[in-house]
C-alpha cells in the first residue's frame, strides 16, 4: 500500500478527518441505549435498521443501515412500548384519577405518571426509556425573559401565554398532587415542584404521536390523543418528507411508513406537520433552515404605526378588515408578501372617493393606480421596518450573547429564527421593488399614450 505522506497525503487526511467530524456519531454501544433496546425487546420489538446517533445539525435522531423506500415500514413499535392513558390508568394512579373531582386532563395524567416514575428512578419499569429522555428542554417556557424579549411579534405572545399556562396547569393541579401524599414518603410539594411539571409538560409537548383513545369518562372533556412511543420519538423533523404515521389495528402496533426514499447512512425524518418556524420553536424548541412553511408577521401594531391617523376613514376601515378577517396573519414569505397582506394595505390605501370599493378590493379587484402604488409603497416601509427591527435584536441579540454564556443555546435559536426572517424579509423587499418598478413604468406608460 502506498504511503500517504506528503501534500496529497496530508491533504486527503485533513478531508477524512472533516467528514468524520460532521458526519453521524453512532450512539447503539451507548449503555443506555442498549438497556433501551432489550427493554424493546422485551415488549416484541423487532430491531429494525435503524441506529441512534447524534448528526452535527439535527442533534440526536436516527440513521438507517438500509435504503428505505417509499411505501416501506421505517418503524413498527408494538402496543406494549406504548405509554397512554390506558397505561396511567391501569397503574397505581388509576385510583386516584378516577376518585378525583373536577376530573383531570388527559395530559395532566400522563404528566403525572412521568413525574412519579422518574421519581421513583431504578424501580420504574419505564427506567429505560426515562433515561433516555432529554433532561430539559429549550422551548420557550425554559427561557429567561432577557431572551423571550428578542423574540418577533407575535411568538413573544405565544411564549408568555405558554408560560401562563404552564404556570397555571401548576397552580390547579396542586389539590390533585395532594391527594397522592400516601403514596410517597416525601412531602408531595418536593415531588411536584413547577420545574419538575415543566419538564413533564414538555415531555409530553415535544414528544407525544397523536392517536384518538377512547375516552374515559373519569377524564375531563379534553381531547385524549397523546402517546409517548419509545424509540420512535428519537425521529426529527424535516418540512419535506412525506410519512404516514398510524396505529394499526391489525398488527396492534403504531407504524411509520415512508412516504419518499432515504438512503443507506442518511437520517430519517418524520414531518411533525407543515409549522412555519415561529410554530416550531414555540412547540418543538427548535428552528429548520430553509423552511418553507415559514413566513413573517404583521403584528396590527405594526401596521397602526405606518398608517396616517388623519385619515378619518380609518376607524371604519379597521373594523371592516376585522370583520372580514384581515388583520389576522398578514405575512411576508419567500414568494413576497402575501395577498391577504396585499389586500389589506389595498384597503387601507383608499382615497376618500374610493372608500365605497372596499368589497371590489376584498375580492382581489384593482381599484386604480394610485391605490396600487400606495400600497405597494406602504407594504415596503413595513417591510423595511422589520428589517430594521431584526437587525437590532440581532444587535441585542450579540451583546447579550457576549454577556452571558448561561443565555447561550437559547440565543442561538432566537438567532436562528431571526436570520431565518431576515432572509425572508430581504427577498420580500426585493420583491415588491421589482413590482414598484413595474407598476412605475405601467403608470408612465399610461400617461405618455392616453
Ligand atoms: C420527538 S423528539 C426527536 C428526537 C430528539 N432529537 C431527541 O434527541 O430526543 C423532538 C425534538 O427533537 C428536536 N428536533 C426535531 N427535529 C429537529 C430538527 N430538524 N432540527 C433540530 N432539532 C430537531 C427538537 O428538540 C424537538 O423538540
Amino acid at each position: 500500500m502506498k504511503n500517504q505522506r506528503g501534500r496529497t497525503g496530508r491533504h486527503r487526511r485533513r478531508k477524512l478527518v472533516g467528514r468524520s467530524a460532521l458526519g453521524p456519531v453512532n450512539y447503539s454501544h451507548m449503555p443506555e441505549y442498549i438497556q433501551l433496546k432489550k427493554w424493546l425487546k422485551e415488549r416484541g420489538f423487532e430491531d429494525s435498521n435503524l441506529r441512534i446517533a447524534r448528526f452535527a445539525d439535527t442533534g440526536r435522531g436516527l440513521m438507517t443501515t438500509k435504503s428505505i423506500q417509499a411505501g416501506d415500514v421505517i418503524i413498527s413499535l408494538p402496543e406494549k412500548c406504548l405509554l397512554t392513558t390506558r397505561t396511567v390508568l391501569g397503574s397505581y394512579l388509576g385510583k386516584y384519577i378516577t376518585e378525583w373531582k373536577p376530573p383531570v386532563s388527559p395530559l395532566l395524567a400522563l404528566c403525572t405518571f412521568l413525574i412519579v416514575e422518574k421519581y421513583v428512578g431504578d424501580l420504574s419499569v419505564w427506567k429505560p426509556y426515562l433515561d433516555v429522555l432529554p433532561q430539559s428542554y429549550t422551548c420557550p417556557v425554559y427561557w429567561e425573559p432577557e431572551v423571550e424579549t428578542l423574540l418577533p411579534e407575535p411568538l413573544r405572545r405565544k411564549a408568555q401565554e405558554q408560560r401562563t399556562a404552564v404556570q397555571e396547569l401548576y397552580r390547579s393541579s396542586k389539590h390533585f398532587f395532594s391527594s397522592l401524599q400516601s403514596l410517597f414518603s416525601q412531602h408531595v410539594d418536593s415531588v411536584f415542584t413547577y420545574e419538575v411539571l415543566r419538564w413533564a409538560w414538555c415531555t409530553v409537548n415535544t414528544r407525544t404521536v397523536y392517536m384518538k383513545n377512547t375516552q374515559a369518562p373519569c377524564f375531563s372533556n379534553k381531547p385524549d390523543v397523546y402517546v409517548l412511543a419509545p424509540y420512535l420519538d428519537l425521529l426529527n423533523h424535516s418540512p419535506g418528507v412525506q410519512v404516514k404515521a398510524a396505529f394499526s389495528e391489525k398488527s396492534r402496533c403504531y407504524e411509520i411508513i415512508a412516504g419518499s426514499n432515504c438512503g443507506k447512512h442518511e437520517q430519517v425524518f418524520i414531518c411533525y406537520g407543515p409549522h412555519d418556524n415561529q410554530r416550531l420553536l414555540l412547540e418543538y424548541g427548535f428552528v429548520a433552515s430553509r423552511n418553507p412553511h415559514s413566513s413573517v408577521f404583521v403584528s396590527t401594531d405594526v401596521l397602526l404605526h405606518h398608517l396616517s391617523p388623519t385619515d378619518k376613514q380609518l376607524p371604519k376601515k379597521l373594523s371592516l378588515l376585522k370583520e372580514h378577517n384581515f388583520l389576522e396573519n398578514l405575512t411576508f414569505g419567500l414568494d413576497g408578501p402575501s395577498w391577504k397582506l396585499l389586500t389589506a394595505l389595498k384597503l387601507l390605501c383608499l382615497e376618500s372617493g374610493e372608500f365605497m370599493c372596499w368589497k371590489k378590493v376584498l375580492l382581489g379587484e384593482t381599484v386604480s393606480d394610485t391605490n396600487e402604488q400606495k400600497s405597494l409603497t406602504l407594504v415596503r416601509n413595513i417591510c423595511c421596518h422589520l428589517i430594521e427591527e431584526t437587525h437590532d435584536a440581532l444587535r441585542k441579540l450579540s451583546h447579550l450573547q457576549s454577556e452571558s454564556v448561561d443565555l447561550e443555546q437559547h440565543l442561538a435559536l432566537v438567532e436562528t429564527l431571526r436570520r431565518e426572517d431576515l432572509q425572508i424579509l430581504q427577498t420580500s423587499a426585493e420583491i415588491i421593488m421589482q413590482n414598484l418598478h413595474s407598476e412605475a413604468i405601467s403608470v408612465a406608460h399610461i400617461s405618455l399614450y392616453s
